[in-house]
């Protein structure tokens, strides 16, 4: 045991021991420690110790945490891989002022990893694992956060790439939010939501009487986000007539509108996004090379959740928290059973599938725990690892515009909901029911 602090009697019976002891913990969460009462039950579970152990127990302490004496140990627990993580464990009684036990306070360190961890909370810290509403504990969404930081202070185009539903929009707005720009408008399209002819005018508008049905003047986001950012989801589906009016406005900055007969100014910086190489689909021809060299000028690659496993808990937590305070459920605890199938989960659809997921268990289930039967039926499937676009061409085309359709039907044209109960993302989702005329 450590030797004992020494502090003057007379200044520690002048503390206010209420308001001392939340400035020791604030001070120390990025710490791994916890404090449970009498009865076992925990009081505080610090930021630092859900980041080690990758989950929060709830109101009552596991076994291995129970804190019963003054103990310095190593104990077996779940990590945050869902594989078995030794800690180091320091406990101390804690007692009432009449001398009575009240509960304990311990403190965890990684059992292989004590003489790195003075450099652990720093890498880890709280302000990294929410950049911008960014949620991450990874390294290389570490290396995207840096990124983002340096690139907003720039006018550079921006290509972010990455899976359906992995946070591309998210780092978009980041950018738009940490630039000069970030008091005037940030506008998204996905291009491949919309027919050419739409997506032209959506892009860069149109005067009345352009087409059949432009009854007044339309003013496109060019115009619309001027001084600020246009997002352009899903760039690589741009059709090749409107590439080369993209390519004009980033290199001309000015575009006309459908049916306009005068050059308008655009003063607009754009983060495009995509889930396909464009270096591929240059190759075969789907895409301009020089309009991927004008807006890779900043490339971004996000990795998928599935390699990045470490997000899987946080934002699991992170998502349970946004429904806890919405107070219809309380959700304090997750079944390890139900944990270990979330984190061994492939997650085809990344973040936004697990969003939905969580979703889906405030929706199904009731009480402080969230079971495995609480999961959606693909956690119930012995498959469940398969990424889903494996089970795709399964069906033939005409099942799939079937299931398509229904989809829609029965989420009443909620596209993100639609998508789930298709099995796709919402990406291939909007591509198919483009492609199907749905
Ligand atoms: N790291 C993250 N932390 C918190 N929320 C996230 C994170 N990544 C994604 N999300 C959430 O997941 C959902 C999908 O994210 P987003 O729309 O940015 O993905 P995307 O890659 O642009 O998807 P798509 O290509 O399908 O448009 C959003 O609700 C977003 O807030």
């Amino acid at each position: 045991m450590p030797d004992a602090i020494n502090l003057p009697d007379h200044w520690l019976e002048g503390l206010d021991s209420r308001s001392s002891f939340a400035a020791l913990l604030e001070l120390c969460q990025t710490l791994a420690f916890y404090i449970v009462d009498r009865e076992q039950n925990v009081l505080y579970w610090s930021p630092g110790a859900e980041r080690l152990t990758g989950s929060h127990p709830g109101k009552t302490c596991p076994p291995e945490f129970r804190i019963d004496a003054d103990v310095q140990e190593a104990i077996p627990t779940l990590g945050p891989n869902g594989g078995l993580l030794t800690l180091r464990r320091s406990a101390r009684l804690l007692y009432d002022r009449h001398g009575d036990p009240a509960g304990g306070i311990a403190l965890l360190t990684p059992a292989d990893t004590v003489e790195t961890a003075a450099e652990k909370p720093r890498a880890t810290s709280g302000r990294e694992q929410n950049f911008q509403g960014i949620i991450s504990r990874s390294p290389a969404m570490r290396n995207v956060f840096q990124i983002i930081r340096n690139a907003a202070e720039t006018e550079a185009t921006v290509l972010v790439r990455g899976e359906s539903g992995s946070g591309k929009e998210l780092v978009a707005k980041a950018i738009h939010d940490l630039s000069a720009r970030r008091d005037a408008p940030f506008l998204a399209v996905n291009c491949a939501a919309l027919s050419a002819n739409l997506l032209e005018s959506e892009l860069f508008g149109h005067v009345r009487g352009a087409f059949t049905g432009a009854i007044k003047d339309h003013k496109g986001v060019f115009q619309r986000a001027e001084g600020g950012t246009l997002f352009l989801d899903e760039v690589a589906e741009l059709p090749l007539e409107l590439q080369a009016k993209l390519l004009r406005v980033i290199q001309e900055r000015n575009f006309m509108p459908v049916g306009g007969d005068r050059m308008i100014g655009a003063d607009v910086r754009i983060v495009a996004a995509t889930h396909r190489s464009l270096r591929e689909e240059v190759k075969t021809g789907h895409f301009r090379e020089d309009l991927m060299y004008r807006l890779r000028v900043v490339p971004i690659f996000i990795p998928p959740l599935r390699e990045r496993r470490e997000d899987i808990s946080l934002l699991i937590w992170h998502f349970i928290a946004q429904h806890n305070a919405r107070k219809f459920r309380q959700i304090d605890k997750i079944d390890p059973q139900a944990m270990r199938l979330l984190l061994d989960y492939h997650w085809p659809g990344n973040v936004r599938e697990l969003q939905n997921v969580i979703e889906y268990a405030f929706a199904v289930g009731r009480g402080a725990t969230l079971r495995q039967t609480e999961l959606p039926p693909e956690f119930s499937e012995p498959k469940t690892i398969a990424p889903a676009a494996n089970a795709l061409p399964l069906r033939s085309p005409e099942q799939e515009k079937q299931a398509i359709g229904e989809a829609l039907r029965q989420s009443h044209g909620r596209v993100t909901e639609a998508a789930r109960l298709a099995g796709m993302s919402r990406a291939t989702f909007w591509r198919k029911r483009k492609h199907y005329g749905l």
